[in-house]
This record gives C-alpha cells, sequence and structure tokens, in this order.
C-alpha cells in the first residue's frame, strides 16, 4: 500500500528494518537531546506527517529493546493516529527506570504499525445473544 508522507525531519523515511517485520521504526527529530528523568514523560517528536486512507490507522507501539533495557515505554500505548490526522506524529515516551535516558535526533523510540479497521454502525437493541462467558472476565476461567 502507498502511503503519503511529509518528512520535514532530519532523518531518513521510516522502513521495515528486517523482511517481515510489521512496524517500521520512528526516530525522534530533536532541536537539542531530550533528556527523560526517572517517571517522566515527554512528547517526542518525528518530523513526519502522514495521509492514510480511509479505515486505516497508525499504532504507535513502544520498542521491546528499549523497554527491556532501558524502562522506555509510550504512555498511551498504543498510541493512534487517525486516518483525518495531517499534523505532526509525535510519541509520548515515559522513562519507567530509576536512571534518566538521553534521546537525541535519529533514535528509533518507536515503531509504527498500520492496520485497517472496520467502521462500525450501531444497532439498538433490548437483548444480547447467549454465549457461555454471559458476563465473565476478568479471570473467571481461571488465573493459571
Ligand atoms: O501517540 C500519538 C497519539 C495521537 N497522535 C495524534 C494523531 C491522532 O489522530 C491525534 C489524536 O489522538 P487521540 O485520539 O489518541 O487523542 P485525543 O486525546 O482523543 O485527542 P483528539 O480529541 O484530538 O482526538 O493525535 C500522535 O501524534 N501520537
Ligand atoms: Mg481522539
Amino acid at each position: 500500500m502507498i502511503v503519503k508522507i511529509i518528512n520535514k525531519s532530519k532523518n531518513q523515511l521510516p522502513g521495515y528494518e528486517t523482511i517481515h517485520s510489521a512496524g517500521m521504526d520512528l526516530r525522534a527529530d530533536l532541536e537539542a537531546p531530550i533528556v527523560l528523568q526517572p517517571m517522566e514523560r515527554k512528547l517526542i517528536p518525528t518530523g513526519l506527517y502522514i495521509e492514510l486512507p480511509e479505515s486505516f490507522e497508525a499504532q504507535i507501539r513502544p520498542r521491546s529493546g528499549l523497554a527491556y533495557k532501558h524502562g522506555i515505554s509510550i504512555v498511551n500505548s498504543p498510541g493512534t493516529i487517525d486516518a483525518d490526522y495531517r499534523g505532526e506524529i509525535k510519541v509520548l515516551l515515559v522513562n519507567l527506570s530509576t536512571e534518566a535516558f538521553e534521546i537525541n535526533t535519529g533514535d528509533r523510540i518507536a515503531q509504527m504499525i498500520v492496520a485497517r479497521h472496520e467502521k462500525v454502525s450501531w444497532e439498538e437493541a433490548e437483548i444480547l445473544n447467549d454465549t457461555t462467558r454471559g458476563a465473565g472476565g476478568y479471570g473467571h476461567t481461571g488465573v493459571n
């Protein structure tokens, strides 16, 4: 699928790092390095603007390497980029570790997955069909 993108960043376009990667890594595009103190969150610019087709979204997800090695995650994970959004894609990083973490331009801070989604119209009803699960949830089948 071809998607229009404006790249105002100092980085190359996001790409798939391996042939079957689901996500494209997003790179920070900064005026100056950003430091995330423990438990601090900051919105990190990417310098990217996209035009997704109707019924598609982009999900902004954490990178497991950063999460495991440095406790860096995304507050609103997975972030949602709507098809009608024309602003800059930003990543809301949080530092869940006990050490400060520095981010520089070009650092791969997150990954973006483009996915199709349904658009729903409601049919209001009085009753929903019966199932074995019913209202069971929150571990009602057992924890292990
Ligand atoms: O991680 C994110 C999440 C969102 N956005 C942009 C694209 C998205 O289309 C828009 C709105 O996001 P969302 O719907 O999650 O936020 P909201 O708090 O509901 O804001 P709005 O009222 O503008 O929809 O912000 C980002 O750049 N990065
Ligand atoms: Mg919204």
